[in-house]
């Protein structure tokens, strides 16, 4: 497995594959690399030649410096990960190779961004769509894999390629979770023995709109849904809703196409997000 540090490094090895013909797939990540991620791998592993995975923990996307500070790094762990899976490269530049100089972005990604998570995290999309945009200049991919657990940011990369009108194909890979239902992600190392126990009230609560779609209105539903989050310990509710999957605007009926339940709870110290696909067009 190949590792770069620098843009110029890595579009000289992409060069010569190309040329031939191979098809890109880009793999982006903040590295704390669990299976989640290498499911990412393996599908890009079905609709490319060439797998390349990046790990940037990227600044502008921490609306919390705390967060930022304490984001877990074990670089060591990831790669031997990434080689065991397969992955052809690994892109991991510094902060100075994608920021070199002091640099201002702000695009249109819609109403969407402003809402759930962008209410929360504000300005959050900016930079997630900031870094995805120097990662696809570098890599000039012909697919991208991302994961449907942060369902908002699939939305914004799409209206950031279709803002851009970047010829790229994006692949959204269903969530992967622990055997007791808590989705995996970088973030719940920091869950306490008994964190980790609350924090199966997502899932559940998720798993319970799935399960009785048809036995309630949606106001039920999300009333139901809610009461998940009463009593349990160290458990603060950000949101839980039943939204449209295109405009995240709450669902007004529930025979719209695209619906999607999504939620952010915070557990102890850590923010976590979950969701799940009731409907899809
Ligand atoms: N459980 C999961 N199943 C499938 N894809 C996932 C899962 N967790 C993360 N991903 C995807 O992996 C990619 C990289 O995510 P990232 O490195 O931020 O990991 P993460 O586990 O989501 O970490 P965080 O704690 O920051 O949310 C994103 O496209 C993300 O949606
Ligand atoms: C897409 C991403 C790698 C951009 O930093 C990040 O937001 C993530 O890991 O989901
Ligand atoms: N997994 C999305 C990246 C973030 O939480 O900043």
């Amino acid at each position: 497995m190949e590792i770069f540090k620098t843009k110029a490094e890595l579009g000289a090895y992409l060069k010569p594959l190309k040329d031939l013909g191979k098809k890109v797939a880009l793999v982006p990540t903040m590295g704390a690399l669990h299976n989640g991620h290498i499911s990412l791998i393996k599908l890009a592993q079905q609709n490319a030649d060439i797998i390349i995975c990046s790990i940037f923990v990227n600044p502008t996307q921490f609306t919390d410096p705390k967060d930022l500070e304490k984001y877990p790094r074990p670089i060591e762990h990831d790669l031997a990960m990434l080689n065991e899976a397969g992955c052809n490269a690994v892109f991991m530049p510094d902060v100075t190779e994608m920021y070199p100089k002091q640099e201002s972005w702000h695009i249109d990604l819609g109403n969407a961004e402003f809402l759930l998570e962008g209410e929360f995290r504000k300005g959050h999309y900016q930079g997630v769509t900031q870094i995805v945009k120097k990662l696809f200049d570098a890599v000039k991919p012909d697919v991208a894999m991302f994961g449907q657990k942060d369902f908002q940011q699939v939305l914004m990369i799409k209206n950031m390629l279709a803002y851009f009108k970047l010829p790229i194909k994006i692949i959204t890979c269903p969530i992967i979770r622990e055997d007791d239902g808590l989705a995996m992600s970088s973030r719940n190392i920091h869950l306490s023995a008994d964190d980790r126990i609350h924090a199966l009230v997502l899932s559940a609560s998720l798993k319970f709109v799935e399960d009785h779609f048809n036995d309630y209105s949606l106001k039920e539903l999300e009333a139901k849904a809610k009461a998940f989050y009463v009593g349990v310990p160290d458990v603060e509710l950000d949101y839980f809703t039943i939204a449209n999957g295109e405009t995240l605007e709450p669902a007004k009926s529930k025979d719209e196409n695209n619906l999607v339940a999504l939620v952010a709870a915070k557990v102890g110290s850590t923010r976590l997000i979950d969701n799940t696909i009731i409907k899809q067009a």
